[in-house]
């Protein structure tokens, strides 16, 4: 059996130093196969799977629907406390390795509930990893919570209303993930009209799977402040004239839009004609333990693809993007702004 390739760059690649910040990361996506199987045992869950080589090898996606499959059916192993401290501090480690200076991470609160872990059990587990995670790491960290588009607005009410008491410090915003078709943003006016009361933050997966006007709706019923992909805001150019002239960034990723079939080749990614029309795009991981690379290893794989054509200061650019499209306050962002500036490559 052959193991799903890997684009993991070298050591010696000069992007793992590059000062970034990565806006789109669902913590659950850094699930690697040795820690699933570890988890699995520990907390006596069977998996059919008999080793991380066998796991590995079935990481091989027909469209965005075979992934979330296996990506929810290997939550199973997460189940304690601690072992969303061990999944959080594995990322952070790795993130700090990849020049991650700031994070601002997904996470599926209904993916959890719905199998029988509280809320609370995720974001103690959680937290317990990102507190320290400056002093540890070097790396800032916020928490987005997503909810899931296919299942229904009132099933996300009632996950928002319980995690009320989160708001704030330890969740600044939400989000709104899994199987973008035949779930448009009008189906979640109301969560988002709630959230935009509560001081949250605003984000939404639109143009991935699905059509620009998604990307659209998600703008104008939702009023997000970023968008999550939107890759296929380029179908429609008065929606890319208005992110364009609203500077509202796109969190792109690479090599998870190869891994689920959104492009044929990284050769054929939209990213530079999307620079070229004047977008504010960053380079972010989506789920990296399935995608084959973590968020340098993107900016790798696109500086290494000779038909994207991009060079040292394109790829600084986008390094910038990422500070500027964050939630950071504005001396934060400068301070790191400046560090981007300075990066030698
Ligand atoms: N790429 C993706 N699109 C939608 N939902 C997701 N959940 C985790 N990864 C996702
Ligand atoms: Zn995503």
């Amino acid at each position: 059996m052959t193991s799903a390739p890997s684009d993991a760059m070298p050591p010696t690649s000069p992007f793992a130093t590059l000062p970034k910040a990565e806006l789109h990361l669902h913590i659950e996506g850094t699930l690697e196969p040795e820690l699933a199987l570890e988890l699995a045992h520990r907390n006596g869950v069977e998996l059919p799977f008999a080793n991380a080589d066998q796991l590995r090898a079935a990481y091989r996606f027909e469209n965005l629907q075979s992934f979330l499959d296996l990506y929810y059916a290997l939550m199973a192993v997460l189940r304690t406390e601690s072992d969303f401290t061990e999944l959080a501090e594995a990322y952070l480690a790795r993130a700090a390795a990849q020049g991650v200076r700031h994070a601002e991470i997904f996470f599926d609160p209904q993916a959890h509930i719905h199998r029988g872990v509280d809320l609370d059990t995720v974001v103690r587990g959680l937290r317990a990893a990102l507190s320290g995670a400056r002093e540890r790491h070097g790396v800032s960290t916020r928490l987005i919570m997503c909810f899931l588009r296919d299942q229904s607005e009132q099933d996300a009410l009632a996950v928002f209303e319980a995690a009320r008491p989160w708001f704030g410090e330890a969740v600044i915003g939400i989000g709104l993930d899994s199987g973008e078709i035949g779930h448009p943003p009008a189906k979640f006016t109301e969560l988002f009209r709630r959230a935009r009361e509560a001081g949250l933050r605003r984000v939404a997966h639109a143009g991935e799977e699905g059509p620009a006007s998604n990307i659209t709706d998600a703008l104008d019923l939702l009023q997000v402040e970023r968008v999550d992909h939107g890759v296929r805001c380029l179908e429609d150019p008065r929606l890319v004239e208005r992110l364009a002239a609203e500077q509202i960034p796109l969190t792109v990723c690479p090599l998870s839009n190869v891994r689920l079939r959104v492009v044929d080749t990284l050769a054929q990614h939209p990213l530079p004609r999307m620079l070229d029309a004047g977008l504010l795009v960053t380079v972010n991981s989506d789920d990296p333990a399935y995608f084959g690379g973590y968020v340098a290893d993107n900016f790798h794989a696109l500086a290494a693809e000779p038909a994207l054509d991009l060079d040292p200061e394109t790829l600084r650019l986008l390094a910038a993007n990422s500070f500027k499209a964050s939630f950071l306050d504005e001396e934060a962002r400068s301070g790191y702004l400046a560090e981007v500036t300075a990066h030698r490559f």
